[in-house]
């Protein structure tokens, strides 16, 4: 068995993201939830080993990420992915940097690229900036993002402060001339003392171009954009059956502890279409009130009518409220345990196609569900696949899920996720 592509991603939405556009540009791809115990048993041409090591400690960040290397590397892995947001997103100690490095020195390499660019979700990069959308990270709504508000759109320096490691870039100009140009850039940037250069990259003809100057990097360092170049240098080629799942049934929900402003549009448009929606309060949890329970007791009789919906998402004041009164970290950690148990209760009681929006959200969810691995199916939305999965909360059944990232989908993504699977 030959493993291409071994892959770390930093939150469990990013990892299916990433997976997706290796399934789609052809890979047969296995997305692990956490360092699996046991050697890979499946024939693929990669694995997305799925961290929740965003928005932890950086020292433990770095301690996960070097087991799924040594996992990684012990199936013959050729190449390295560090995954992370598109937004680049990382708390004010920055775990990119650390991980970077440690991935660098345990991988004896001198240099990698950095770039979250992802035109397809209008994630792109020019002059080093970060753009989301038309505008500057910074004014896209997530410089005040619950645990990882970005302020500042330049990367070269964001990078730069996480690391020490020299920073430096590989412009849209020398990208638009293509891989040898890419390649005499980086043999300029390495005689300088660079080690870690972020990438311009504004369409995906740019990451295609930039695919092959990557051939036989030892790591790689990306949000999910820079996959769609990487399976050719294998030799492998689009092919629908990469995305094939087994057949779905059973209940429908929705869970959501994303505050981002997608997923706050999207709450709304569930809602406008009727559906039955269930706001859960924090303070309430906070109080001591088995908020869980009451979600439970909620949705039960109104699941076989379709799709429900249970949500604590809500607009920045209210989180920044909510933060002050109970702290950063234990609120985000109260809530997520509690939309947990609820995505829990929900299989347990039939649900066989859950949505769940947020990566945080999403690894406490498929934690308390006890998912070991996922497959990877078609794509509802540029960056969020259906996937299949056997859960232990169904009784081993297999169950279809998708991670939501908290920014990606379209406005009517919460039901137009089922009508997909129809
Ligand atoms: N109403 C709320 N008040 C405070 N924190 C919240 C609220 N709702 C969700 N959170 C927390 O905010 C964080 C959202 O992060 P995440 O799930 O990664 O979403 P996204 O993908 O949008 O970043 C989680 O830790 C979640 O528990
Ligand atoms: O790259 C991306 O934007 C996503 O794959 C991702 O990592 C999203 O994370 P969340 O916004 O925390 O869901």
């Amino acid at each position: 068995m030959t493993l291409l592509l071994g892959c770390i991603a930093d939150d469990f939405t990013g990892a299916t993201d990433l997976a997706n556009n290796l399934v789609r540009a052809g890979m047969r791809v296995v997305q692990t939830i956490g360092v699996p115990a046991q050697p890979l048993a499946a024939e693929v041409d990669a694995v997305v080993v799925a961290l929740k090591s965003r928005t932890i400690a950086p020292a433990d960040a770095v301690a996960q990420s070097l087991e799924a290397l040594a996992w990684l590397r012990a199936q013959g892995a050729r190449q390295i992915y560090f995954k992370y947001c598109s937004t680049f997103d990382s708390t004010p100690a920055g775990n990119i940097g650390p991980v970077t490095e440690a991935l660098m020195d345990a991988l004896g390499c001198d240099f990698t690229i950095a770039t979250p660019a992802f035109p397809d979700n209008k994630r792109t990069v020019f002059k080093g900036y970060l753009f989301a959308g038309d505008v500057l990270l910074n004014e896209s709504g997530m410089e005040k993002h619950p645990l990882t508000p970005m302020t500042d759109p330049n990367l070269v320096r964001v990078l730069q402060a996480q690391t020490k490691r020299r920073v430096g870039l590989i412009d849209h100009r020398v990208v638009a001339r293509g891989a040898a140009a890419i390649l005499e850039c980086i043999a300029a940037l390495r005689a300088e003392g660079v080690g870690i250069a972020i990438v311009d990259a504004v369409s995906n003809e740019d990451l295609l171009r930039l695919g092959p100057a990557l051939a036989g990097m030892p790591l790689v360092t990306a949000g999910s954009g820079v996959a769609i170049g990487l399976p050719a240098n294998f030799g492998i080629a689009p092919s629908a059956s990469a995305a094939a799942l087994p057949a779905s049934g059973g209940l429908g929900a929705v869970v959501s502890g994303s505050c981002s402003l997608a997923t706050n549009r999207q709450v709304q448009a569930f809602i406008a279409a009727g559906r039955p929606a269930l706001a859960i309060d924090p303070l309430r949890i906070a109080g001591g009130v088995d908020v869980a329970a009451e979600a439970l007791a909620w949705a039960e009789p109104l699941l076989k009518d379709g799709p429900v919906l249970v949500y604590s998402t809500a607009g920045s004041d209210a989180v920044k409220s909510v933060q002050g009164q109970l702290g950063v970290e234990e609120a985000g950690a109260m809530v997520e345990r509690t939309i947990a148990a609820i995505a829990r209760g929900l299989v347990e009681r039939g649900v066989r196609r859950l949505v769940v929006a947020g990566g945080e959200t999403s690894g406490a969810c498929v934690q308390a569900l006890g998912i070991a691995q996922m497959q990877i199916g078609a794509q509802i939305d540029p960056g969020v696949p259906w996937c299949h999965a056997q859960a232990e909360a169904a009784g081993g059944a297999g169950l279809h899920i998708t991670l939501k990232s908290g920014n990606f989908g379209g406005d009517d993504f919460f039901t137009k996720a089922f009508t997909f699977l129809e």
